[in-house]
């Protein structure tokens, strides 16, 4: 039973029996991620003192001009993670291709793959507004003591063992999910511990908060448009309050504390919308859904979209469960 203030290290032991495979493999691998986003909120909240805001003059496969605190992050996560021997793969949003991680013994014997988006909100980076960071894990599918495959990181999301981000804003949070609700911990940078302050966090069923980028309104769908003037209505509850921070993280967060949905769609642009399905809508629409709230592209789940490719793009739609359905009955 979650208790409030306890520590994330006592709340990972104890909830270890949670796990179908309870070797403490994927508690020593959260345990690596708690690691990692303390040392990439030690850079993000010096962003502006050092030099790590600014762009490092590349592109990475996104088509993206690669941030300094991209970069930094992403190697972070991977370094720990390598050097604590506790995956066989990893695939980043700032990576081409997934890093096998065969280990000290070269024996490939680890079992859970890591997709993460390092930084997200990079936008947001060098104008001091909150960023953060999305993991996803899985169970490899194929044989442990074998070299992973493109096979293991192109599951769906339904078979996800754990997910979550990490918020860098007023204060730095770790959100995650094994399948057993959701839970936040806020880290006491004091004492560089991270505390239960929010147990077993639930979407409002309902909410008033839309958050889309009506920059791009002529590019959205009919039903996008609609559903943008149907929040706008002076009807009933509404209009709904528009907010956008343009961090993903940071707006499902909000929403998720206070009732609300994100969209990200497709436009006549891009027809695939911009999010990641592996990086950042598997992992947000399992938290989604773990809280009592709901995830689509507008028309089917997320979660049991079968991916195809490692960097493949999805419209997506998430938040309160009723404001996702009042989005798929405009789209339809
Ligand atoms: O500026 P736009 O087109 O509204 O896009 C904002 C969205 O793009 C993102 O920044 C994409 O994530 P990255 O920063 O990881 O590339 C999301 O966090 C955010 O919701
Ligand atoms: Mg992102
Ligand atoms: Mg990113």
């Amino acid at each position: 039973m979650a208790r409030k203030n306890q520590t994330l290290g006592e709340f990972i032991i104890e909830n270890q029996k949670d796990f179908p495979y309870a070797s403490g493999e994927l508690s020593r691998l959260i345990n690596s991620i708690r690691l990692a986003a303390k040392m990439v909120n030690h850079e993000v909240n010096k962003a502006g003192l050092v030099d790590i805001t600014g762009a490092v003059g590349e592109t990475n496969v996104q088509g993206e001009d690669q941030q300094k605190l991209d970069v930094l992050a992403n190697e972070t996560f991977i370094n720990t993670l390598t050097n604590r021997e506790i995956v066989c793969g990893i695939a980043s949003e700032e990576n081409d291709e997934f890093i096998t991680i065969k280990g000290q013994k070269n024996d490939h014997r680890n079992n859970y793959v890591v997709l993460m988006d390092p930084l997200d909100g990079s936008s947001n980076i060098d104008v001091n507004v909150s960023v953060g960071t999305i993991f996803s894990i899985y169970r490899r599918v194929t044989p442990t003591g074998t070299p992973v495959t493109l096979e293991d990181f192109l599951q769906p999301g339904n078979l996800q063992v754990a997910a979550g981000y990490i918020i860098y804003g007023t204060s730095t949070m770790l959100v995650y999910t094994t399948g057993h609700g959701v839970n936040g911990f806020t880290l006491n940078p004091a004492l560089g511990t991270y505390y239960l302050s929010h147990p077993n966090m639930k979407f409002p069923e309902d909410g008033h908060i839309y958050s889309v980028n009506e920059g791009n309104y002529i590019h959205f769908p009919q039903g996008i448009k609609d559903y943008i003037k149907y929040c706008q209505e002076e009807k009933e509850d509404r209009p709904y309050t528009s907010r956008y921070i343009g961090s993903l993280v940071s707006d499902i967060h909000r929403n998720m504390i206070k009732g609300g949905v994100y969209l990200y769609p497709s436009t006549s642009k891009s027809p695939n919308g911009k999010l990641r399905l592996l990086y950042e809508c598997n992992p947000m629409a399992f938290i989604a859904e773990q809280a009592g709230g709901k995830a689509s592209d507008g028309y089917k789940r997320i979660l049991d979209i079968k991916p195809t490719q490692l960097h493949e793009r999805t419209p997506f739609v998430c938040g309160s469960k009723n404001m996702v359905e009042k989005v798929e009955s405009f789209m339809k």
